[in-house]
């Protein structure tokens, strides 16, 4: 059974790194985004970016930057993975990769199924799709869900993940009824915008991976 995929995006501060990392996350999230609550530094996503061991991935979130200061903010917080969640294109993606050989992650709003079949335009140029809702008030970060029903039965063009509106009391329900190998919350496990909540992590990946020894 492959192992399920766990990211916590949006992560602050030192305590709420390490209880993900503790509770089963496989990915962690870091927010360069100014407009987002979420929002760190990359001087102080570099220093929460030491916390986390090798067998956890950092993934550094992004939204619409430049592929210059991009290649500058990895250079210094050195991500296992790069998440772009703006309108950023395929030609893009190729022009980040050119700059610096790493892992990059396309998120793509999914307000119907042409949304859905057009993400394989990413096919050659990300290594995984990150499914989420359309945008709301933010590019993401908006604890909103998609519709699920799109999923079901969908010939994905790339490793993929599903984002948008996940918490504990519906991560089992999206990991049984869409398969999604990766999921991803950010809001879902906050006290208030920006502040990460211990026991919602904790109660995340628990759920999470009940659901897919479950399915095994
Ligand atoms: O978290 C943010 O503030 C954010 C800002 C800009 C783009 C993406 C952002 N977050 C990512 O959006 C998805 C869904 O989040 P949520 O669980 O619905 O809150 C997830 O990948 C977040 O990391």
């Amino acid at each position: 059974m492959p192992e399920q995929l766990i990211k916590i995006c949006g992560l602050t501060t030192s305590d709420t790194v390490d209880a993900a990392v503790d509770a089963g996350a496989t990915h962690v999230g870091l927010v360069h985004f100014e407009k987002s609550p979420r929002h760190l530094s990359i001087a102080d996503a570099a220093k929460l970016r030491m916390r986390v061991p090798d067998s956890v991935k950092v993934v550094l979130l992004t939204v619409n930057m430049e592929p210059q200061p991009t290649a500058e903010a990895l250079q210094e917080v050195q991500p296992d993975v790069l998440q772009l969640h703006g309108k950023e294109t395929p030609e893009w993606l190729a022009l980040i990769k050119s700059k610096a050989p790493i892992e990059v992650w396309k998120a793509v709003g999914i307000k119907d199924r042409t949304a859905l079949e057009n993400a394989a335009r990413f096919k050659d140029s990300a290594h995984r799709l990150l499914y989420d809702a359309a945008a709301g008030a933010l590019p993401g970060g908006n604890g909103l869900a998609l519709d699920w029903r799109l999923l079901v039965g969908h010939r994905h063009a790339l490793p993929w993940g599903l984002a948008g509106g996940l918490g504990p009391s519906n991560v089992a329900n999206a990991i049984r009824y869409t398969g999604a190998p990766l999921v991803d919350a950010s809001s879902g496990l906050e006290s208030e915008p920006g502040k990460k909540d211990i026991g919602k992590i904790r109660a995340f990946c628990e759920a999470a991976l009940a659901a897919r020894a479950e399915a095994a």
